[in-house]
């Protein structure tokens, strides 16, 4: 059996086709990934830092090779491309920092003569399954902190990613065992969160339920980061340009599939009118097209499946009664285009308004005040990310205190989040301990509480 992505900007272009290892050839590769982990947890943390730091080298040195990889195997724009590429060296020159930072802590003990420790300890083998959409960047922030702090790594790309992620291991060059790469689908996957000793997962709301499940089920600690719902709160004071130009560029960048996406913009009274005028404007301006033309905003969407999905969902809003304010179509071109759409006026219970669609359309909501702004926004179980307009500061500080989102930008897209900081949303947006920063340091790690006592005859 084999595993196969194809261009989606040209489905005709077959960008790589790979044999998949099965069950038993994907559980063989944690077997060898757990034979490797001794040594490499023992190479110490010299060792760990230098590969971490080559393999940063080696990103950055094939940069236009990767990022020309990405446009073609997933459809990002150019320009994100290469963001994408700075971004996934930029982590792995900051976990190479990690096997250096203390492990541990010491304290007294409660009573009498001794020394208590505290000690983070690998758990082995370290099982990772990653989505499409960042086909470098997520496989690195997972693999990078996992790896510096003494684990090994199998990794499960999703299909769409499949020779992204190959290449990314090929370049990180490390030793036998110390990161596979097992193409394929829910077959491996499952195989993975089957023998792995720790987990984490990226991708649908869906799978991700199954692989909570499954890991936990076998005692292992999971952490999922799934779709987000995300919303964008824009009040009567915001300066409309600047949030039309940043709403824009979240919801219809990168064709909108991103899990910190924004597909709910609500105007609180007054900004309704003026916002959606704006917003309209900015998105109808967006450059939709070629993945590959570094002034496209807006590619394709990730295969046949996702189109389908999202024009079904846009004509049957259309149907129930919404109104279509901008886009609602395909682009004219071969490939999986669909174009940046606003709608106005969905009616209740639609899945626009409960669903997550990965794609380059959002719904506008009015509000009365932030109160109600607020409420709706945190409506959904997918909690994920979340903006707010305005320039009030005390509002902005008030509407974040209060969003369940796990992470808030104020004046800036909902997209874009800084990788040294705790990533991650609430209620069903997430699972389990924060990915990236250092909290995922300790993800990756299980404590040991040490007592010495000191030796010779009882004192
Ligand atoms: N939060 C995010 O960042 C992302 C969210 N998504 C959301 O998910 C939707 C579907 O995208 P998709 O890429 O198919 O993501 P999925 O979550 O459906 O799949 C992710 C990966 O898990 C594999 N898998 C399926 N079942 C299991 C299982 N039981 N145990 C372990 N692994 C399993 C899939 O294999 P197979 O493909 O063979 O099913 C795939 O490789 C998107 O439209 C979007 O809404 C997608 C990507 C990122
Ligand atoms: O918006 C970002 O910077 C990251 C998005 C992301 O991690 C995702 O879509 O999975």
């Amino acid at each position: 059996m084999t595993v196969s992505s194809y261009n989606p900007a040209d489905p005709a272009d077959l960008v790589v086709s790979v044999e998949i290892p099965g069950a038993a050839g994907t559980a063989a590769a944690v077997d060898r990934a757990r034979a490797a982990q001794r040594a490499w947890s023992a190479a110490g943390a010299a060792a760990r830092s230098a590969a971490l730091t080559h393999a940063a080298e080696a990103v950055e040195a094939h940069a236009g090779e990767l990022a020309a990889l990405a446009v073609r195997e997933v459809g990002k724009p150019l320009a994100e491309a290469r963001g994408e590429v700075a971004r996934t060296a930029a982590i792995w020159r900051y976990y190479a920092q990690a096997p250096y930072a203390p492990s541990g802590a010491v304290h007294e003990p409660a009573a009498g003569e001794g020394l208590l420790l505290t000690r983070r300890r690998p758990y082995g083998v370290a099982g990772l399954i990653t989505p499409w959409n960042f086909p470098l960047a997520i496989p690195s922030w997972k693999a990078a902190p996992a790896l510096a702090v003494g684990n090994t790594v199998v990794l499960k790309p999703a299909p769409e990613g499949t020779a992204c992620a190959l290449r990314l291991a090929e370049l990180a060059g490390l030793p036998e065992g110390v990161l596979t790469v097992v193409p394929g689908g829910a077959a491996e996957g499952a195989a993975l969160v089957g023998a792995a000793d720790v987990v984490s997962f990226t991708g649908s709301t869906a799978v991700g339920q199954a692989v909570i499940a499954a890991g936990t089920a076998r005692g292992v600690p999971v952490q999922a980061e799934l779709g987000g719902l995300n919303a964008a709160i824009v009040l009567p004071d915001a300066d409309f340009g600047r949030a039309a130009a940043d709403l824009a560029a979240a919801i219809a960048g990168y064709a909108g599939q991103k899990c910190t996406a924004t597909s709910r913009v609500i105007a609180i009274g007054d900004a309704y009118g003026p916002l959606v005028e704006a917003l309209v404007k900015a998105l109808a301006a967006t450059v939709a097209g070629d993945p590959g033309d570094p002034g496209t905003v807006c590619g394709p969407v990730v295969n046949a499946a996702a189109l389908v999905r999202l024009t079904g969902a846009i004509d049957s809003a259309r149907v129930a009664g919404a109104e279509v304010l901008t886009g609602g179509g395909r682009v004219d071109r071969p490939g999986w285009f669909v174009e940046p759409t606003l709608l106005a006026q969905v009616p209740a219970g639609h899945p626009l308004l409960s669903e997550e669609f990965f794609g380059p359309v959002a719904v506008v909501l009015p509000a009365a005040d932030l109160d109600e702004a607020v409420a709706i926004a945190n409506s959904t179980p997918h909690t994920l990310a979340a903006s707010v307009h305005t320039g009030d500061l005390d509002a902005a500080l008030a509407a974040a205190d209060r969003l369940d989102a796990g992470m808030i930008r104020v004046n800036a897209p909902s997209t874009g989040v800084d990788f040294h900081l705790p990533f991650g949303g609430t209620k069903s947006a997430g699972h389990g301990a924060r990915e990236q920063g250092q909290a995922v340091l300790d993800f990756f790690t299980a404590s040991r509480t040490v007592t010495l006592l000191p030796a010779g005859p009882a004192r």
